[in-house]
């Protein structure tokens, strides 16, 4: 646990960079320090090794003011990520995933086979254990970064926006696999970032940070979409807060409907029991494995002759799908709304279909969010 007490920094020229701050950060959880640039995150984040000391308050790690711990000792034993890596550009991979393993005094060998292993648990190949910073993608250079930091096995992991400077989709993956290690790890990871959608993605808690260093709010991403405690938490958050809360909740509640899926070797005439003549509007084509194949609205089942199967007909796309198991409320909408039918496909974790959601299902369940 780190908890800050009244914490301040205000440099020599008079900015108050942390106007004392009073914050918990829970162990073995990722917190997420958020908000507008020049807020106190980094600076905050910085005072927890003491590369920047308070000066008002105290910061306390499981209880012992950090104060009275030798500094270099300190970060030795907190990992420390930051943007664009920060690696050094002489040292192989390996080398400098190994870094803090030898200051501790490891043996080369021991320190080395850590880094190794380091280099498989962040999803390098080994192959890139010889490599030098400047041979490597942004991406992988932020995966060394990540190892380099977890090497000695410290308790506290602290990064400081390690993701902002790769583009969209590395920056995803990145996410991805920050979740999938802590699942793992069970560090206290504190999270500088800019952008509220990563901080929704990662953190158990989030502390929103305002203009003159302070605190504007601190709570779990769920509540924080629900409740901004006033106008600058809602702006920061934007206005789509209500389509993002629904990511908490999990698209399993969804009622699915099976009458609409017909198989490709269905005749035109079965699905006109219940797509046309049968009332609904559209009708879900799936393969022999189940797998979908595309939607044929009801408009087009009319004009077509009996007894046509209707896997050779002219399908619209079926967009993306939903894991009925695993997505949330968000995902189903989202997978609705990009629909040429306006419904969303529900997939088990093999991508055969389950169901649809229709509009009027989809509609019931985020009335019942709104509750
Ligand atoms: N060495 C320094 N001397 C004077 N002012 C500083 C110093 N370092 C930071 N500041 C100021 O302290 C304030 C907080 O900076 P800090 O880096 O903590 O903000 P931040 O929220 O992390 O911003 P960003 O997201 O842009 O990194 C800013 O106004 C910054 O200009």
């Amino acid at each position: 646990m780190i908890t800050f007490e009244g914490a301040a920094k205000v440099y020599p020229d008079g900015t108050v960079a942390v106007a004392g701050l009073d914050l918990t950060v829970e162990t073995a959880k990722t917190t997420v320090f958020v908000g507008p640039s020049g807020s106190g995150k980094t600076t905050s984040l910085r005072m927890i090794n003491r590369m920047v000391e308070p000066t008002g308050g105290t910061v306390r790690i499981d209880g012992a003011d950090i104060r009275e711990q030798d500094p270099s000792r300190l970060r030795r034993s907190i990992g420390y990520v930051i943007q664009q890596a920060g690696l050094f550009p002489h040292r192989t991979v390996l080398d400098n995933i190994a870094t803090v393993p030898l200051l501790l005094g490891w043996r080369r060998g021991k320190a080395r086979a850590r880094a190794a292993e380091l280099m498989e648990l962040v999803g390098l190949e080994p192959a890139q254990a010889k490599r030098y910073p400047h041979q490597l993608s942004g991406g992988q250079q932020q995966r060394v970064g990540v190892a380099r930091a977890l090497a000695a096995d410290p308790p506290i992991l602290l990064m400081d926006e390690p993701f902002s400077a790769v583009d969209p989709i590395v920056r995803t993956s990145l996410q991805d696999e920050l979740i999938r290690l802590q699942r793992e790890l069970n560090k206290t990871i504190v999270f500088v970032t800019h952008d509220i959608d990563e901080a929704v993605r990662l953190g158990d808690r989030i502390a929103v940070f305002r203009p003159g260093g302070e605190l504007a709010q601190y709570d779990t991403p769920e509540r924080l979409l629900a409740e901004p405690v006033d106008g600058f938490v809602e702006s920061f958050i934007g206005y789509d807060r209500g389509v993002r809360r629904l990511s908490f909740f999990p698209a399993s509640a969804l009622s699915l409907r099976e009458d609409v899926v017909f198989d490709d070797e269905d005749r035109v005439e079965r699905a006109l029991t219940t797509v046309g003549d049968g009332g609904e509007p559209w009708a879900l084509v799936v393969d022999g494995d189940r797998l979908p194949m595309g939607w044929v609205s009801a408009a087009q089942l009319l004009r077509e002759p009996t007894g046509v199967p209707l896997g050779t007909l002219e399908l619209a796309p079926y967009g993306h799908t939903f894991d009925v198991g695993t997505d949330s409320l968000r995902a189903a909408l989202d997978a609705a709304v990009l629909s040429p039918a306006g419904r969303a496909v529900g997939v088990d974790d093999e991508g055969r279909v389950v169901g649809v959601v229709s509009q009027e299902d989809l509609g019931a369940a985020l009335w019942s969010v709104a509750e």
